[in-house]
C-alpha cells in the first residue's frame, strides 16, 4: 500500500490570533503586535484596477457545442493569469452554504474546544499555524485548521472537528465536489496542451487538502501593516479556493502590483500550482498571492489542494518540452517534494527557485 502523508513535519507554536485579536485594545501594545507588524507591507491593493482575473464557466467547457471557446479561455487564463474565476461548476448551492456555515461554526465555537482539534508537534493536520521556522520571523494574522481530505484512507479523523456535529459531512460533501471540478479542468488543461493522456495531468488532482483559513479583524490601525497570509505561490498542482466570507482579501501579484481577486457569490477561484509550473515545463506560471485583512471584518476562505498521491514523482512532461527543449525542472519525488515544502518558510515562489534546474 502507499505511504499515507504522516509525520511531514510542523510549526513552531505561535499564539492564536483570533484570542490575540478579541483581547481588550489596551492590552495589543506594540510589543504584542510586534511579531506581526511588517515594515514593508503595503496592503492595498495597487494593480491595474481595470483588470480583473478571468472567469471560466465550466458547464460551457464541458459542453461539445461551446466546448472550444470557453477552451481557448482557460489556456489564455492559464497562460497570461495562473489564476481564474469558475463559474457554473456544478457544486450544489446547498452544498456550499452547508460549508460555509459549518466552516464559520468551527471558527465561533471557544478556543477550547477548536482546541480539541489543535496540530500535535510534527503534524500538519489539525487547528494551528503553518510555516512558523523561527522565532523572529513575522508572523501571518490567521489561524489555520489543516485537514486532508481525499483519498478517503489519508483521512486522520481524530483532526476532524464533532462540532458542529454536521461538520464532517459538509466537508465530505464539499470536497468530492470540488475534486471532480479539479479533475475537470485539469483534463482540459491537458487537451489545452496536447497532452493526449489526460491521467498524466488528472493525476495531480489525486489527492486533496484543504486548508481553512480564519482571518480576524485586525484592530487598532494595524491593518495595513500585518498580512492575514504572506506573500505564496501554492507548492501543489491546482488550487480551488472558495472565499467563504463576502470580504476581500485575497490579492495576487500582476506585472509586479497587486490586485484583489474580489468575491464573486458561487464562483471557486482556481489558481495554477508550482506542481503544473513545473509538469508544463514553465508554459503555465504559479502565481504569487497574498491575503490582506479587514479593520472590521473577520474573513474566512477555504483552500482546496490538489496534489498526485504519495509514491508518484514530478517532473516536466515530454509533450510540453517540444523542439528538443531541455527540462528546466528537477525531478522529484511526490514525497520529497512534499518534505521540502514544509520546510521551507512562506516566502514568495521559493520551492520553484529550489525546482529549478538553472535558476
Ligand atoms: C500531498 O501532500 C501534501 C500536499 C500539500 C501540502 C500542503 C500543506 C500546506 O499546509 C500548504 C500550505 O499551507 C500552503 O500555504 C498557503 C501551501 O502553499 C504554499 C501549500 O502548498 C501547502 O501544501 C501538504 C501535503
Ligand atoms: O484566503 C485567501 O484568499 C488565500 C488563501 C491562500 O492563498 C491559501 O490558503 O493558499
Ligand atoms: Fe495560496
Amino acid at each position: 500500500m502507499d505511504a499515507k502523508p504522516q509525520n511531514l513535519g510542523g510549526s513552531l507554536p505561535v499564539p492564536n490570533v483570533q484570542d490575540l485579536a478579541a483581547r481588550p485594545a489596551d492590552e495589543l501594545t506594540p510589543l504584542v503586535l510586534h511579531r506581526y507588524i511588517r515594515d514593508d507591507v503595503d496592503a492595498d491593493a495597487n494593480g491595474d484596477a481595470a483588470a480583473s482575473v478571468p472567469v471560466v464557466d465550466l458547464a460551457r467547457l464541458l459542453d461539445p457545442s461551446h466546448g472550444e471557446q470557453e477552451a481557448a479561455k482557460l489556456k489564455a487564463a492559464c497562460e497570461d493569469w495562473g489564476f481564474f474565476q469558475v463559474l457554473n461548476h456544478g457544486v450544489p448551492d446547498a452544498v456550499i452554504a452547508d460549508v460555509k456555515a459549518d466552516l464559520q461554526a468551527f471558527f465561533g465555537l471557544p478556543l477550547a474546544e477548536k482546541a480539541a482539534v489543535a496540530q500535535e508537534p510534527g503534524s500538519i493536520e489539525g487547528y494551528g499555524q503553518h510555516f512558523v521556522i523561527s522565532a523572529d520571523q513575522k508572523l501571518d494574522w490567521a489561524d489555520v485548521l489543516f485537514l486532508f481530505t481525499q483519498p478517503l484512507e489519508y483521512r486522520a479523523p481524530r483532526f476532524w472537528p464533532a462540532r458542529p456535529a454536521t461538520f464532517a459531512d459538509s466537508l465530505d460533501r464539499y470536497s468530492g465536489e470540488v475534486q471532480r471540478v479539479a479533475t475537470s479542468l485539469l483534463a482540459a488543461m491537458a487537451a489545452n496542451l496536447g497532452v493526449a493522456d489526460a491521467r498524466k495531468l488528472t493525476r495531480i488532482a489525486d489527492s486533496q487538502s484543504m486548508r481553512i483559513n480564519y482571518y480576524p479583524a485586525c484592530p487598532g490601525g494595524a491593518h495595513g501593516r500585518v498580512l492575514g497570509l504572506s506573500p505564496h505561490s501554492d507548492a501543489v498542482g491546482l488550487t480551488l479556493l472558495l472565499q467563504v466570507s463576502a470580504v476581500p482579501g485575497l490579492q495576487i501579484r500582476r506585472h509586479g502590483a497587486w490586485v484583489s481577486v474580489d468575491p464573486i457569490p458561487g464562483a471557486l477561484v482556481a489558481n495554477v500550482g508550482d506542481v503544473v509550473e513545473v509538469l508544463t515545463n514553465g508554459r503555465y506560471k504559479s502565481i504569487e498571492h497574498r491575503a490582506v485583512v479587514s479593520p472590521t471584518h473577520d474573513r474566512v476562505s477555504v483552500a482546496a489542494f490538489h496534489s498526485a498521491k504519495f509514491g508518484g514523482t514530478y517532473a516536466p512532461l515530454e509533450e510540453t518540452m517540444v523542439h528538443g527543449e531541455p527540462p528546466g525542472y528537477k525531478t522529484i519525488s511526490v514525497e520529497d517534494y512534499v518534505r521540502m515544502l514544509l520546510s521551507c518558510k512562506l516566502e514568495g515562489k521559493n520551492i520553484m527557485d529550489a525546482m529549478k534546474i538553472n535558476p
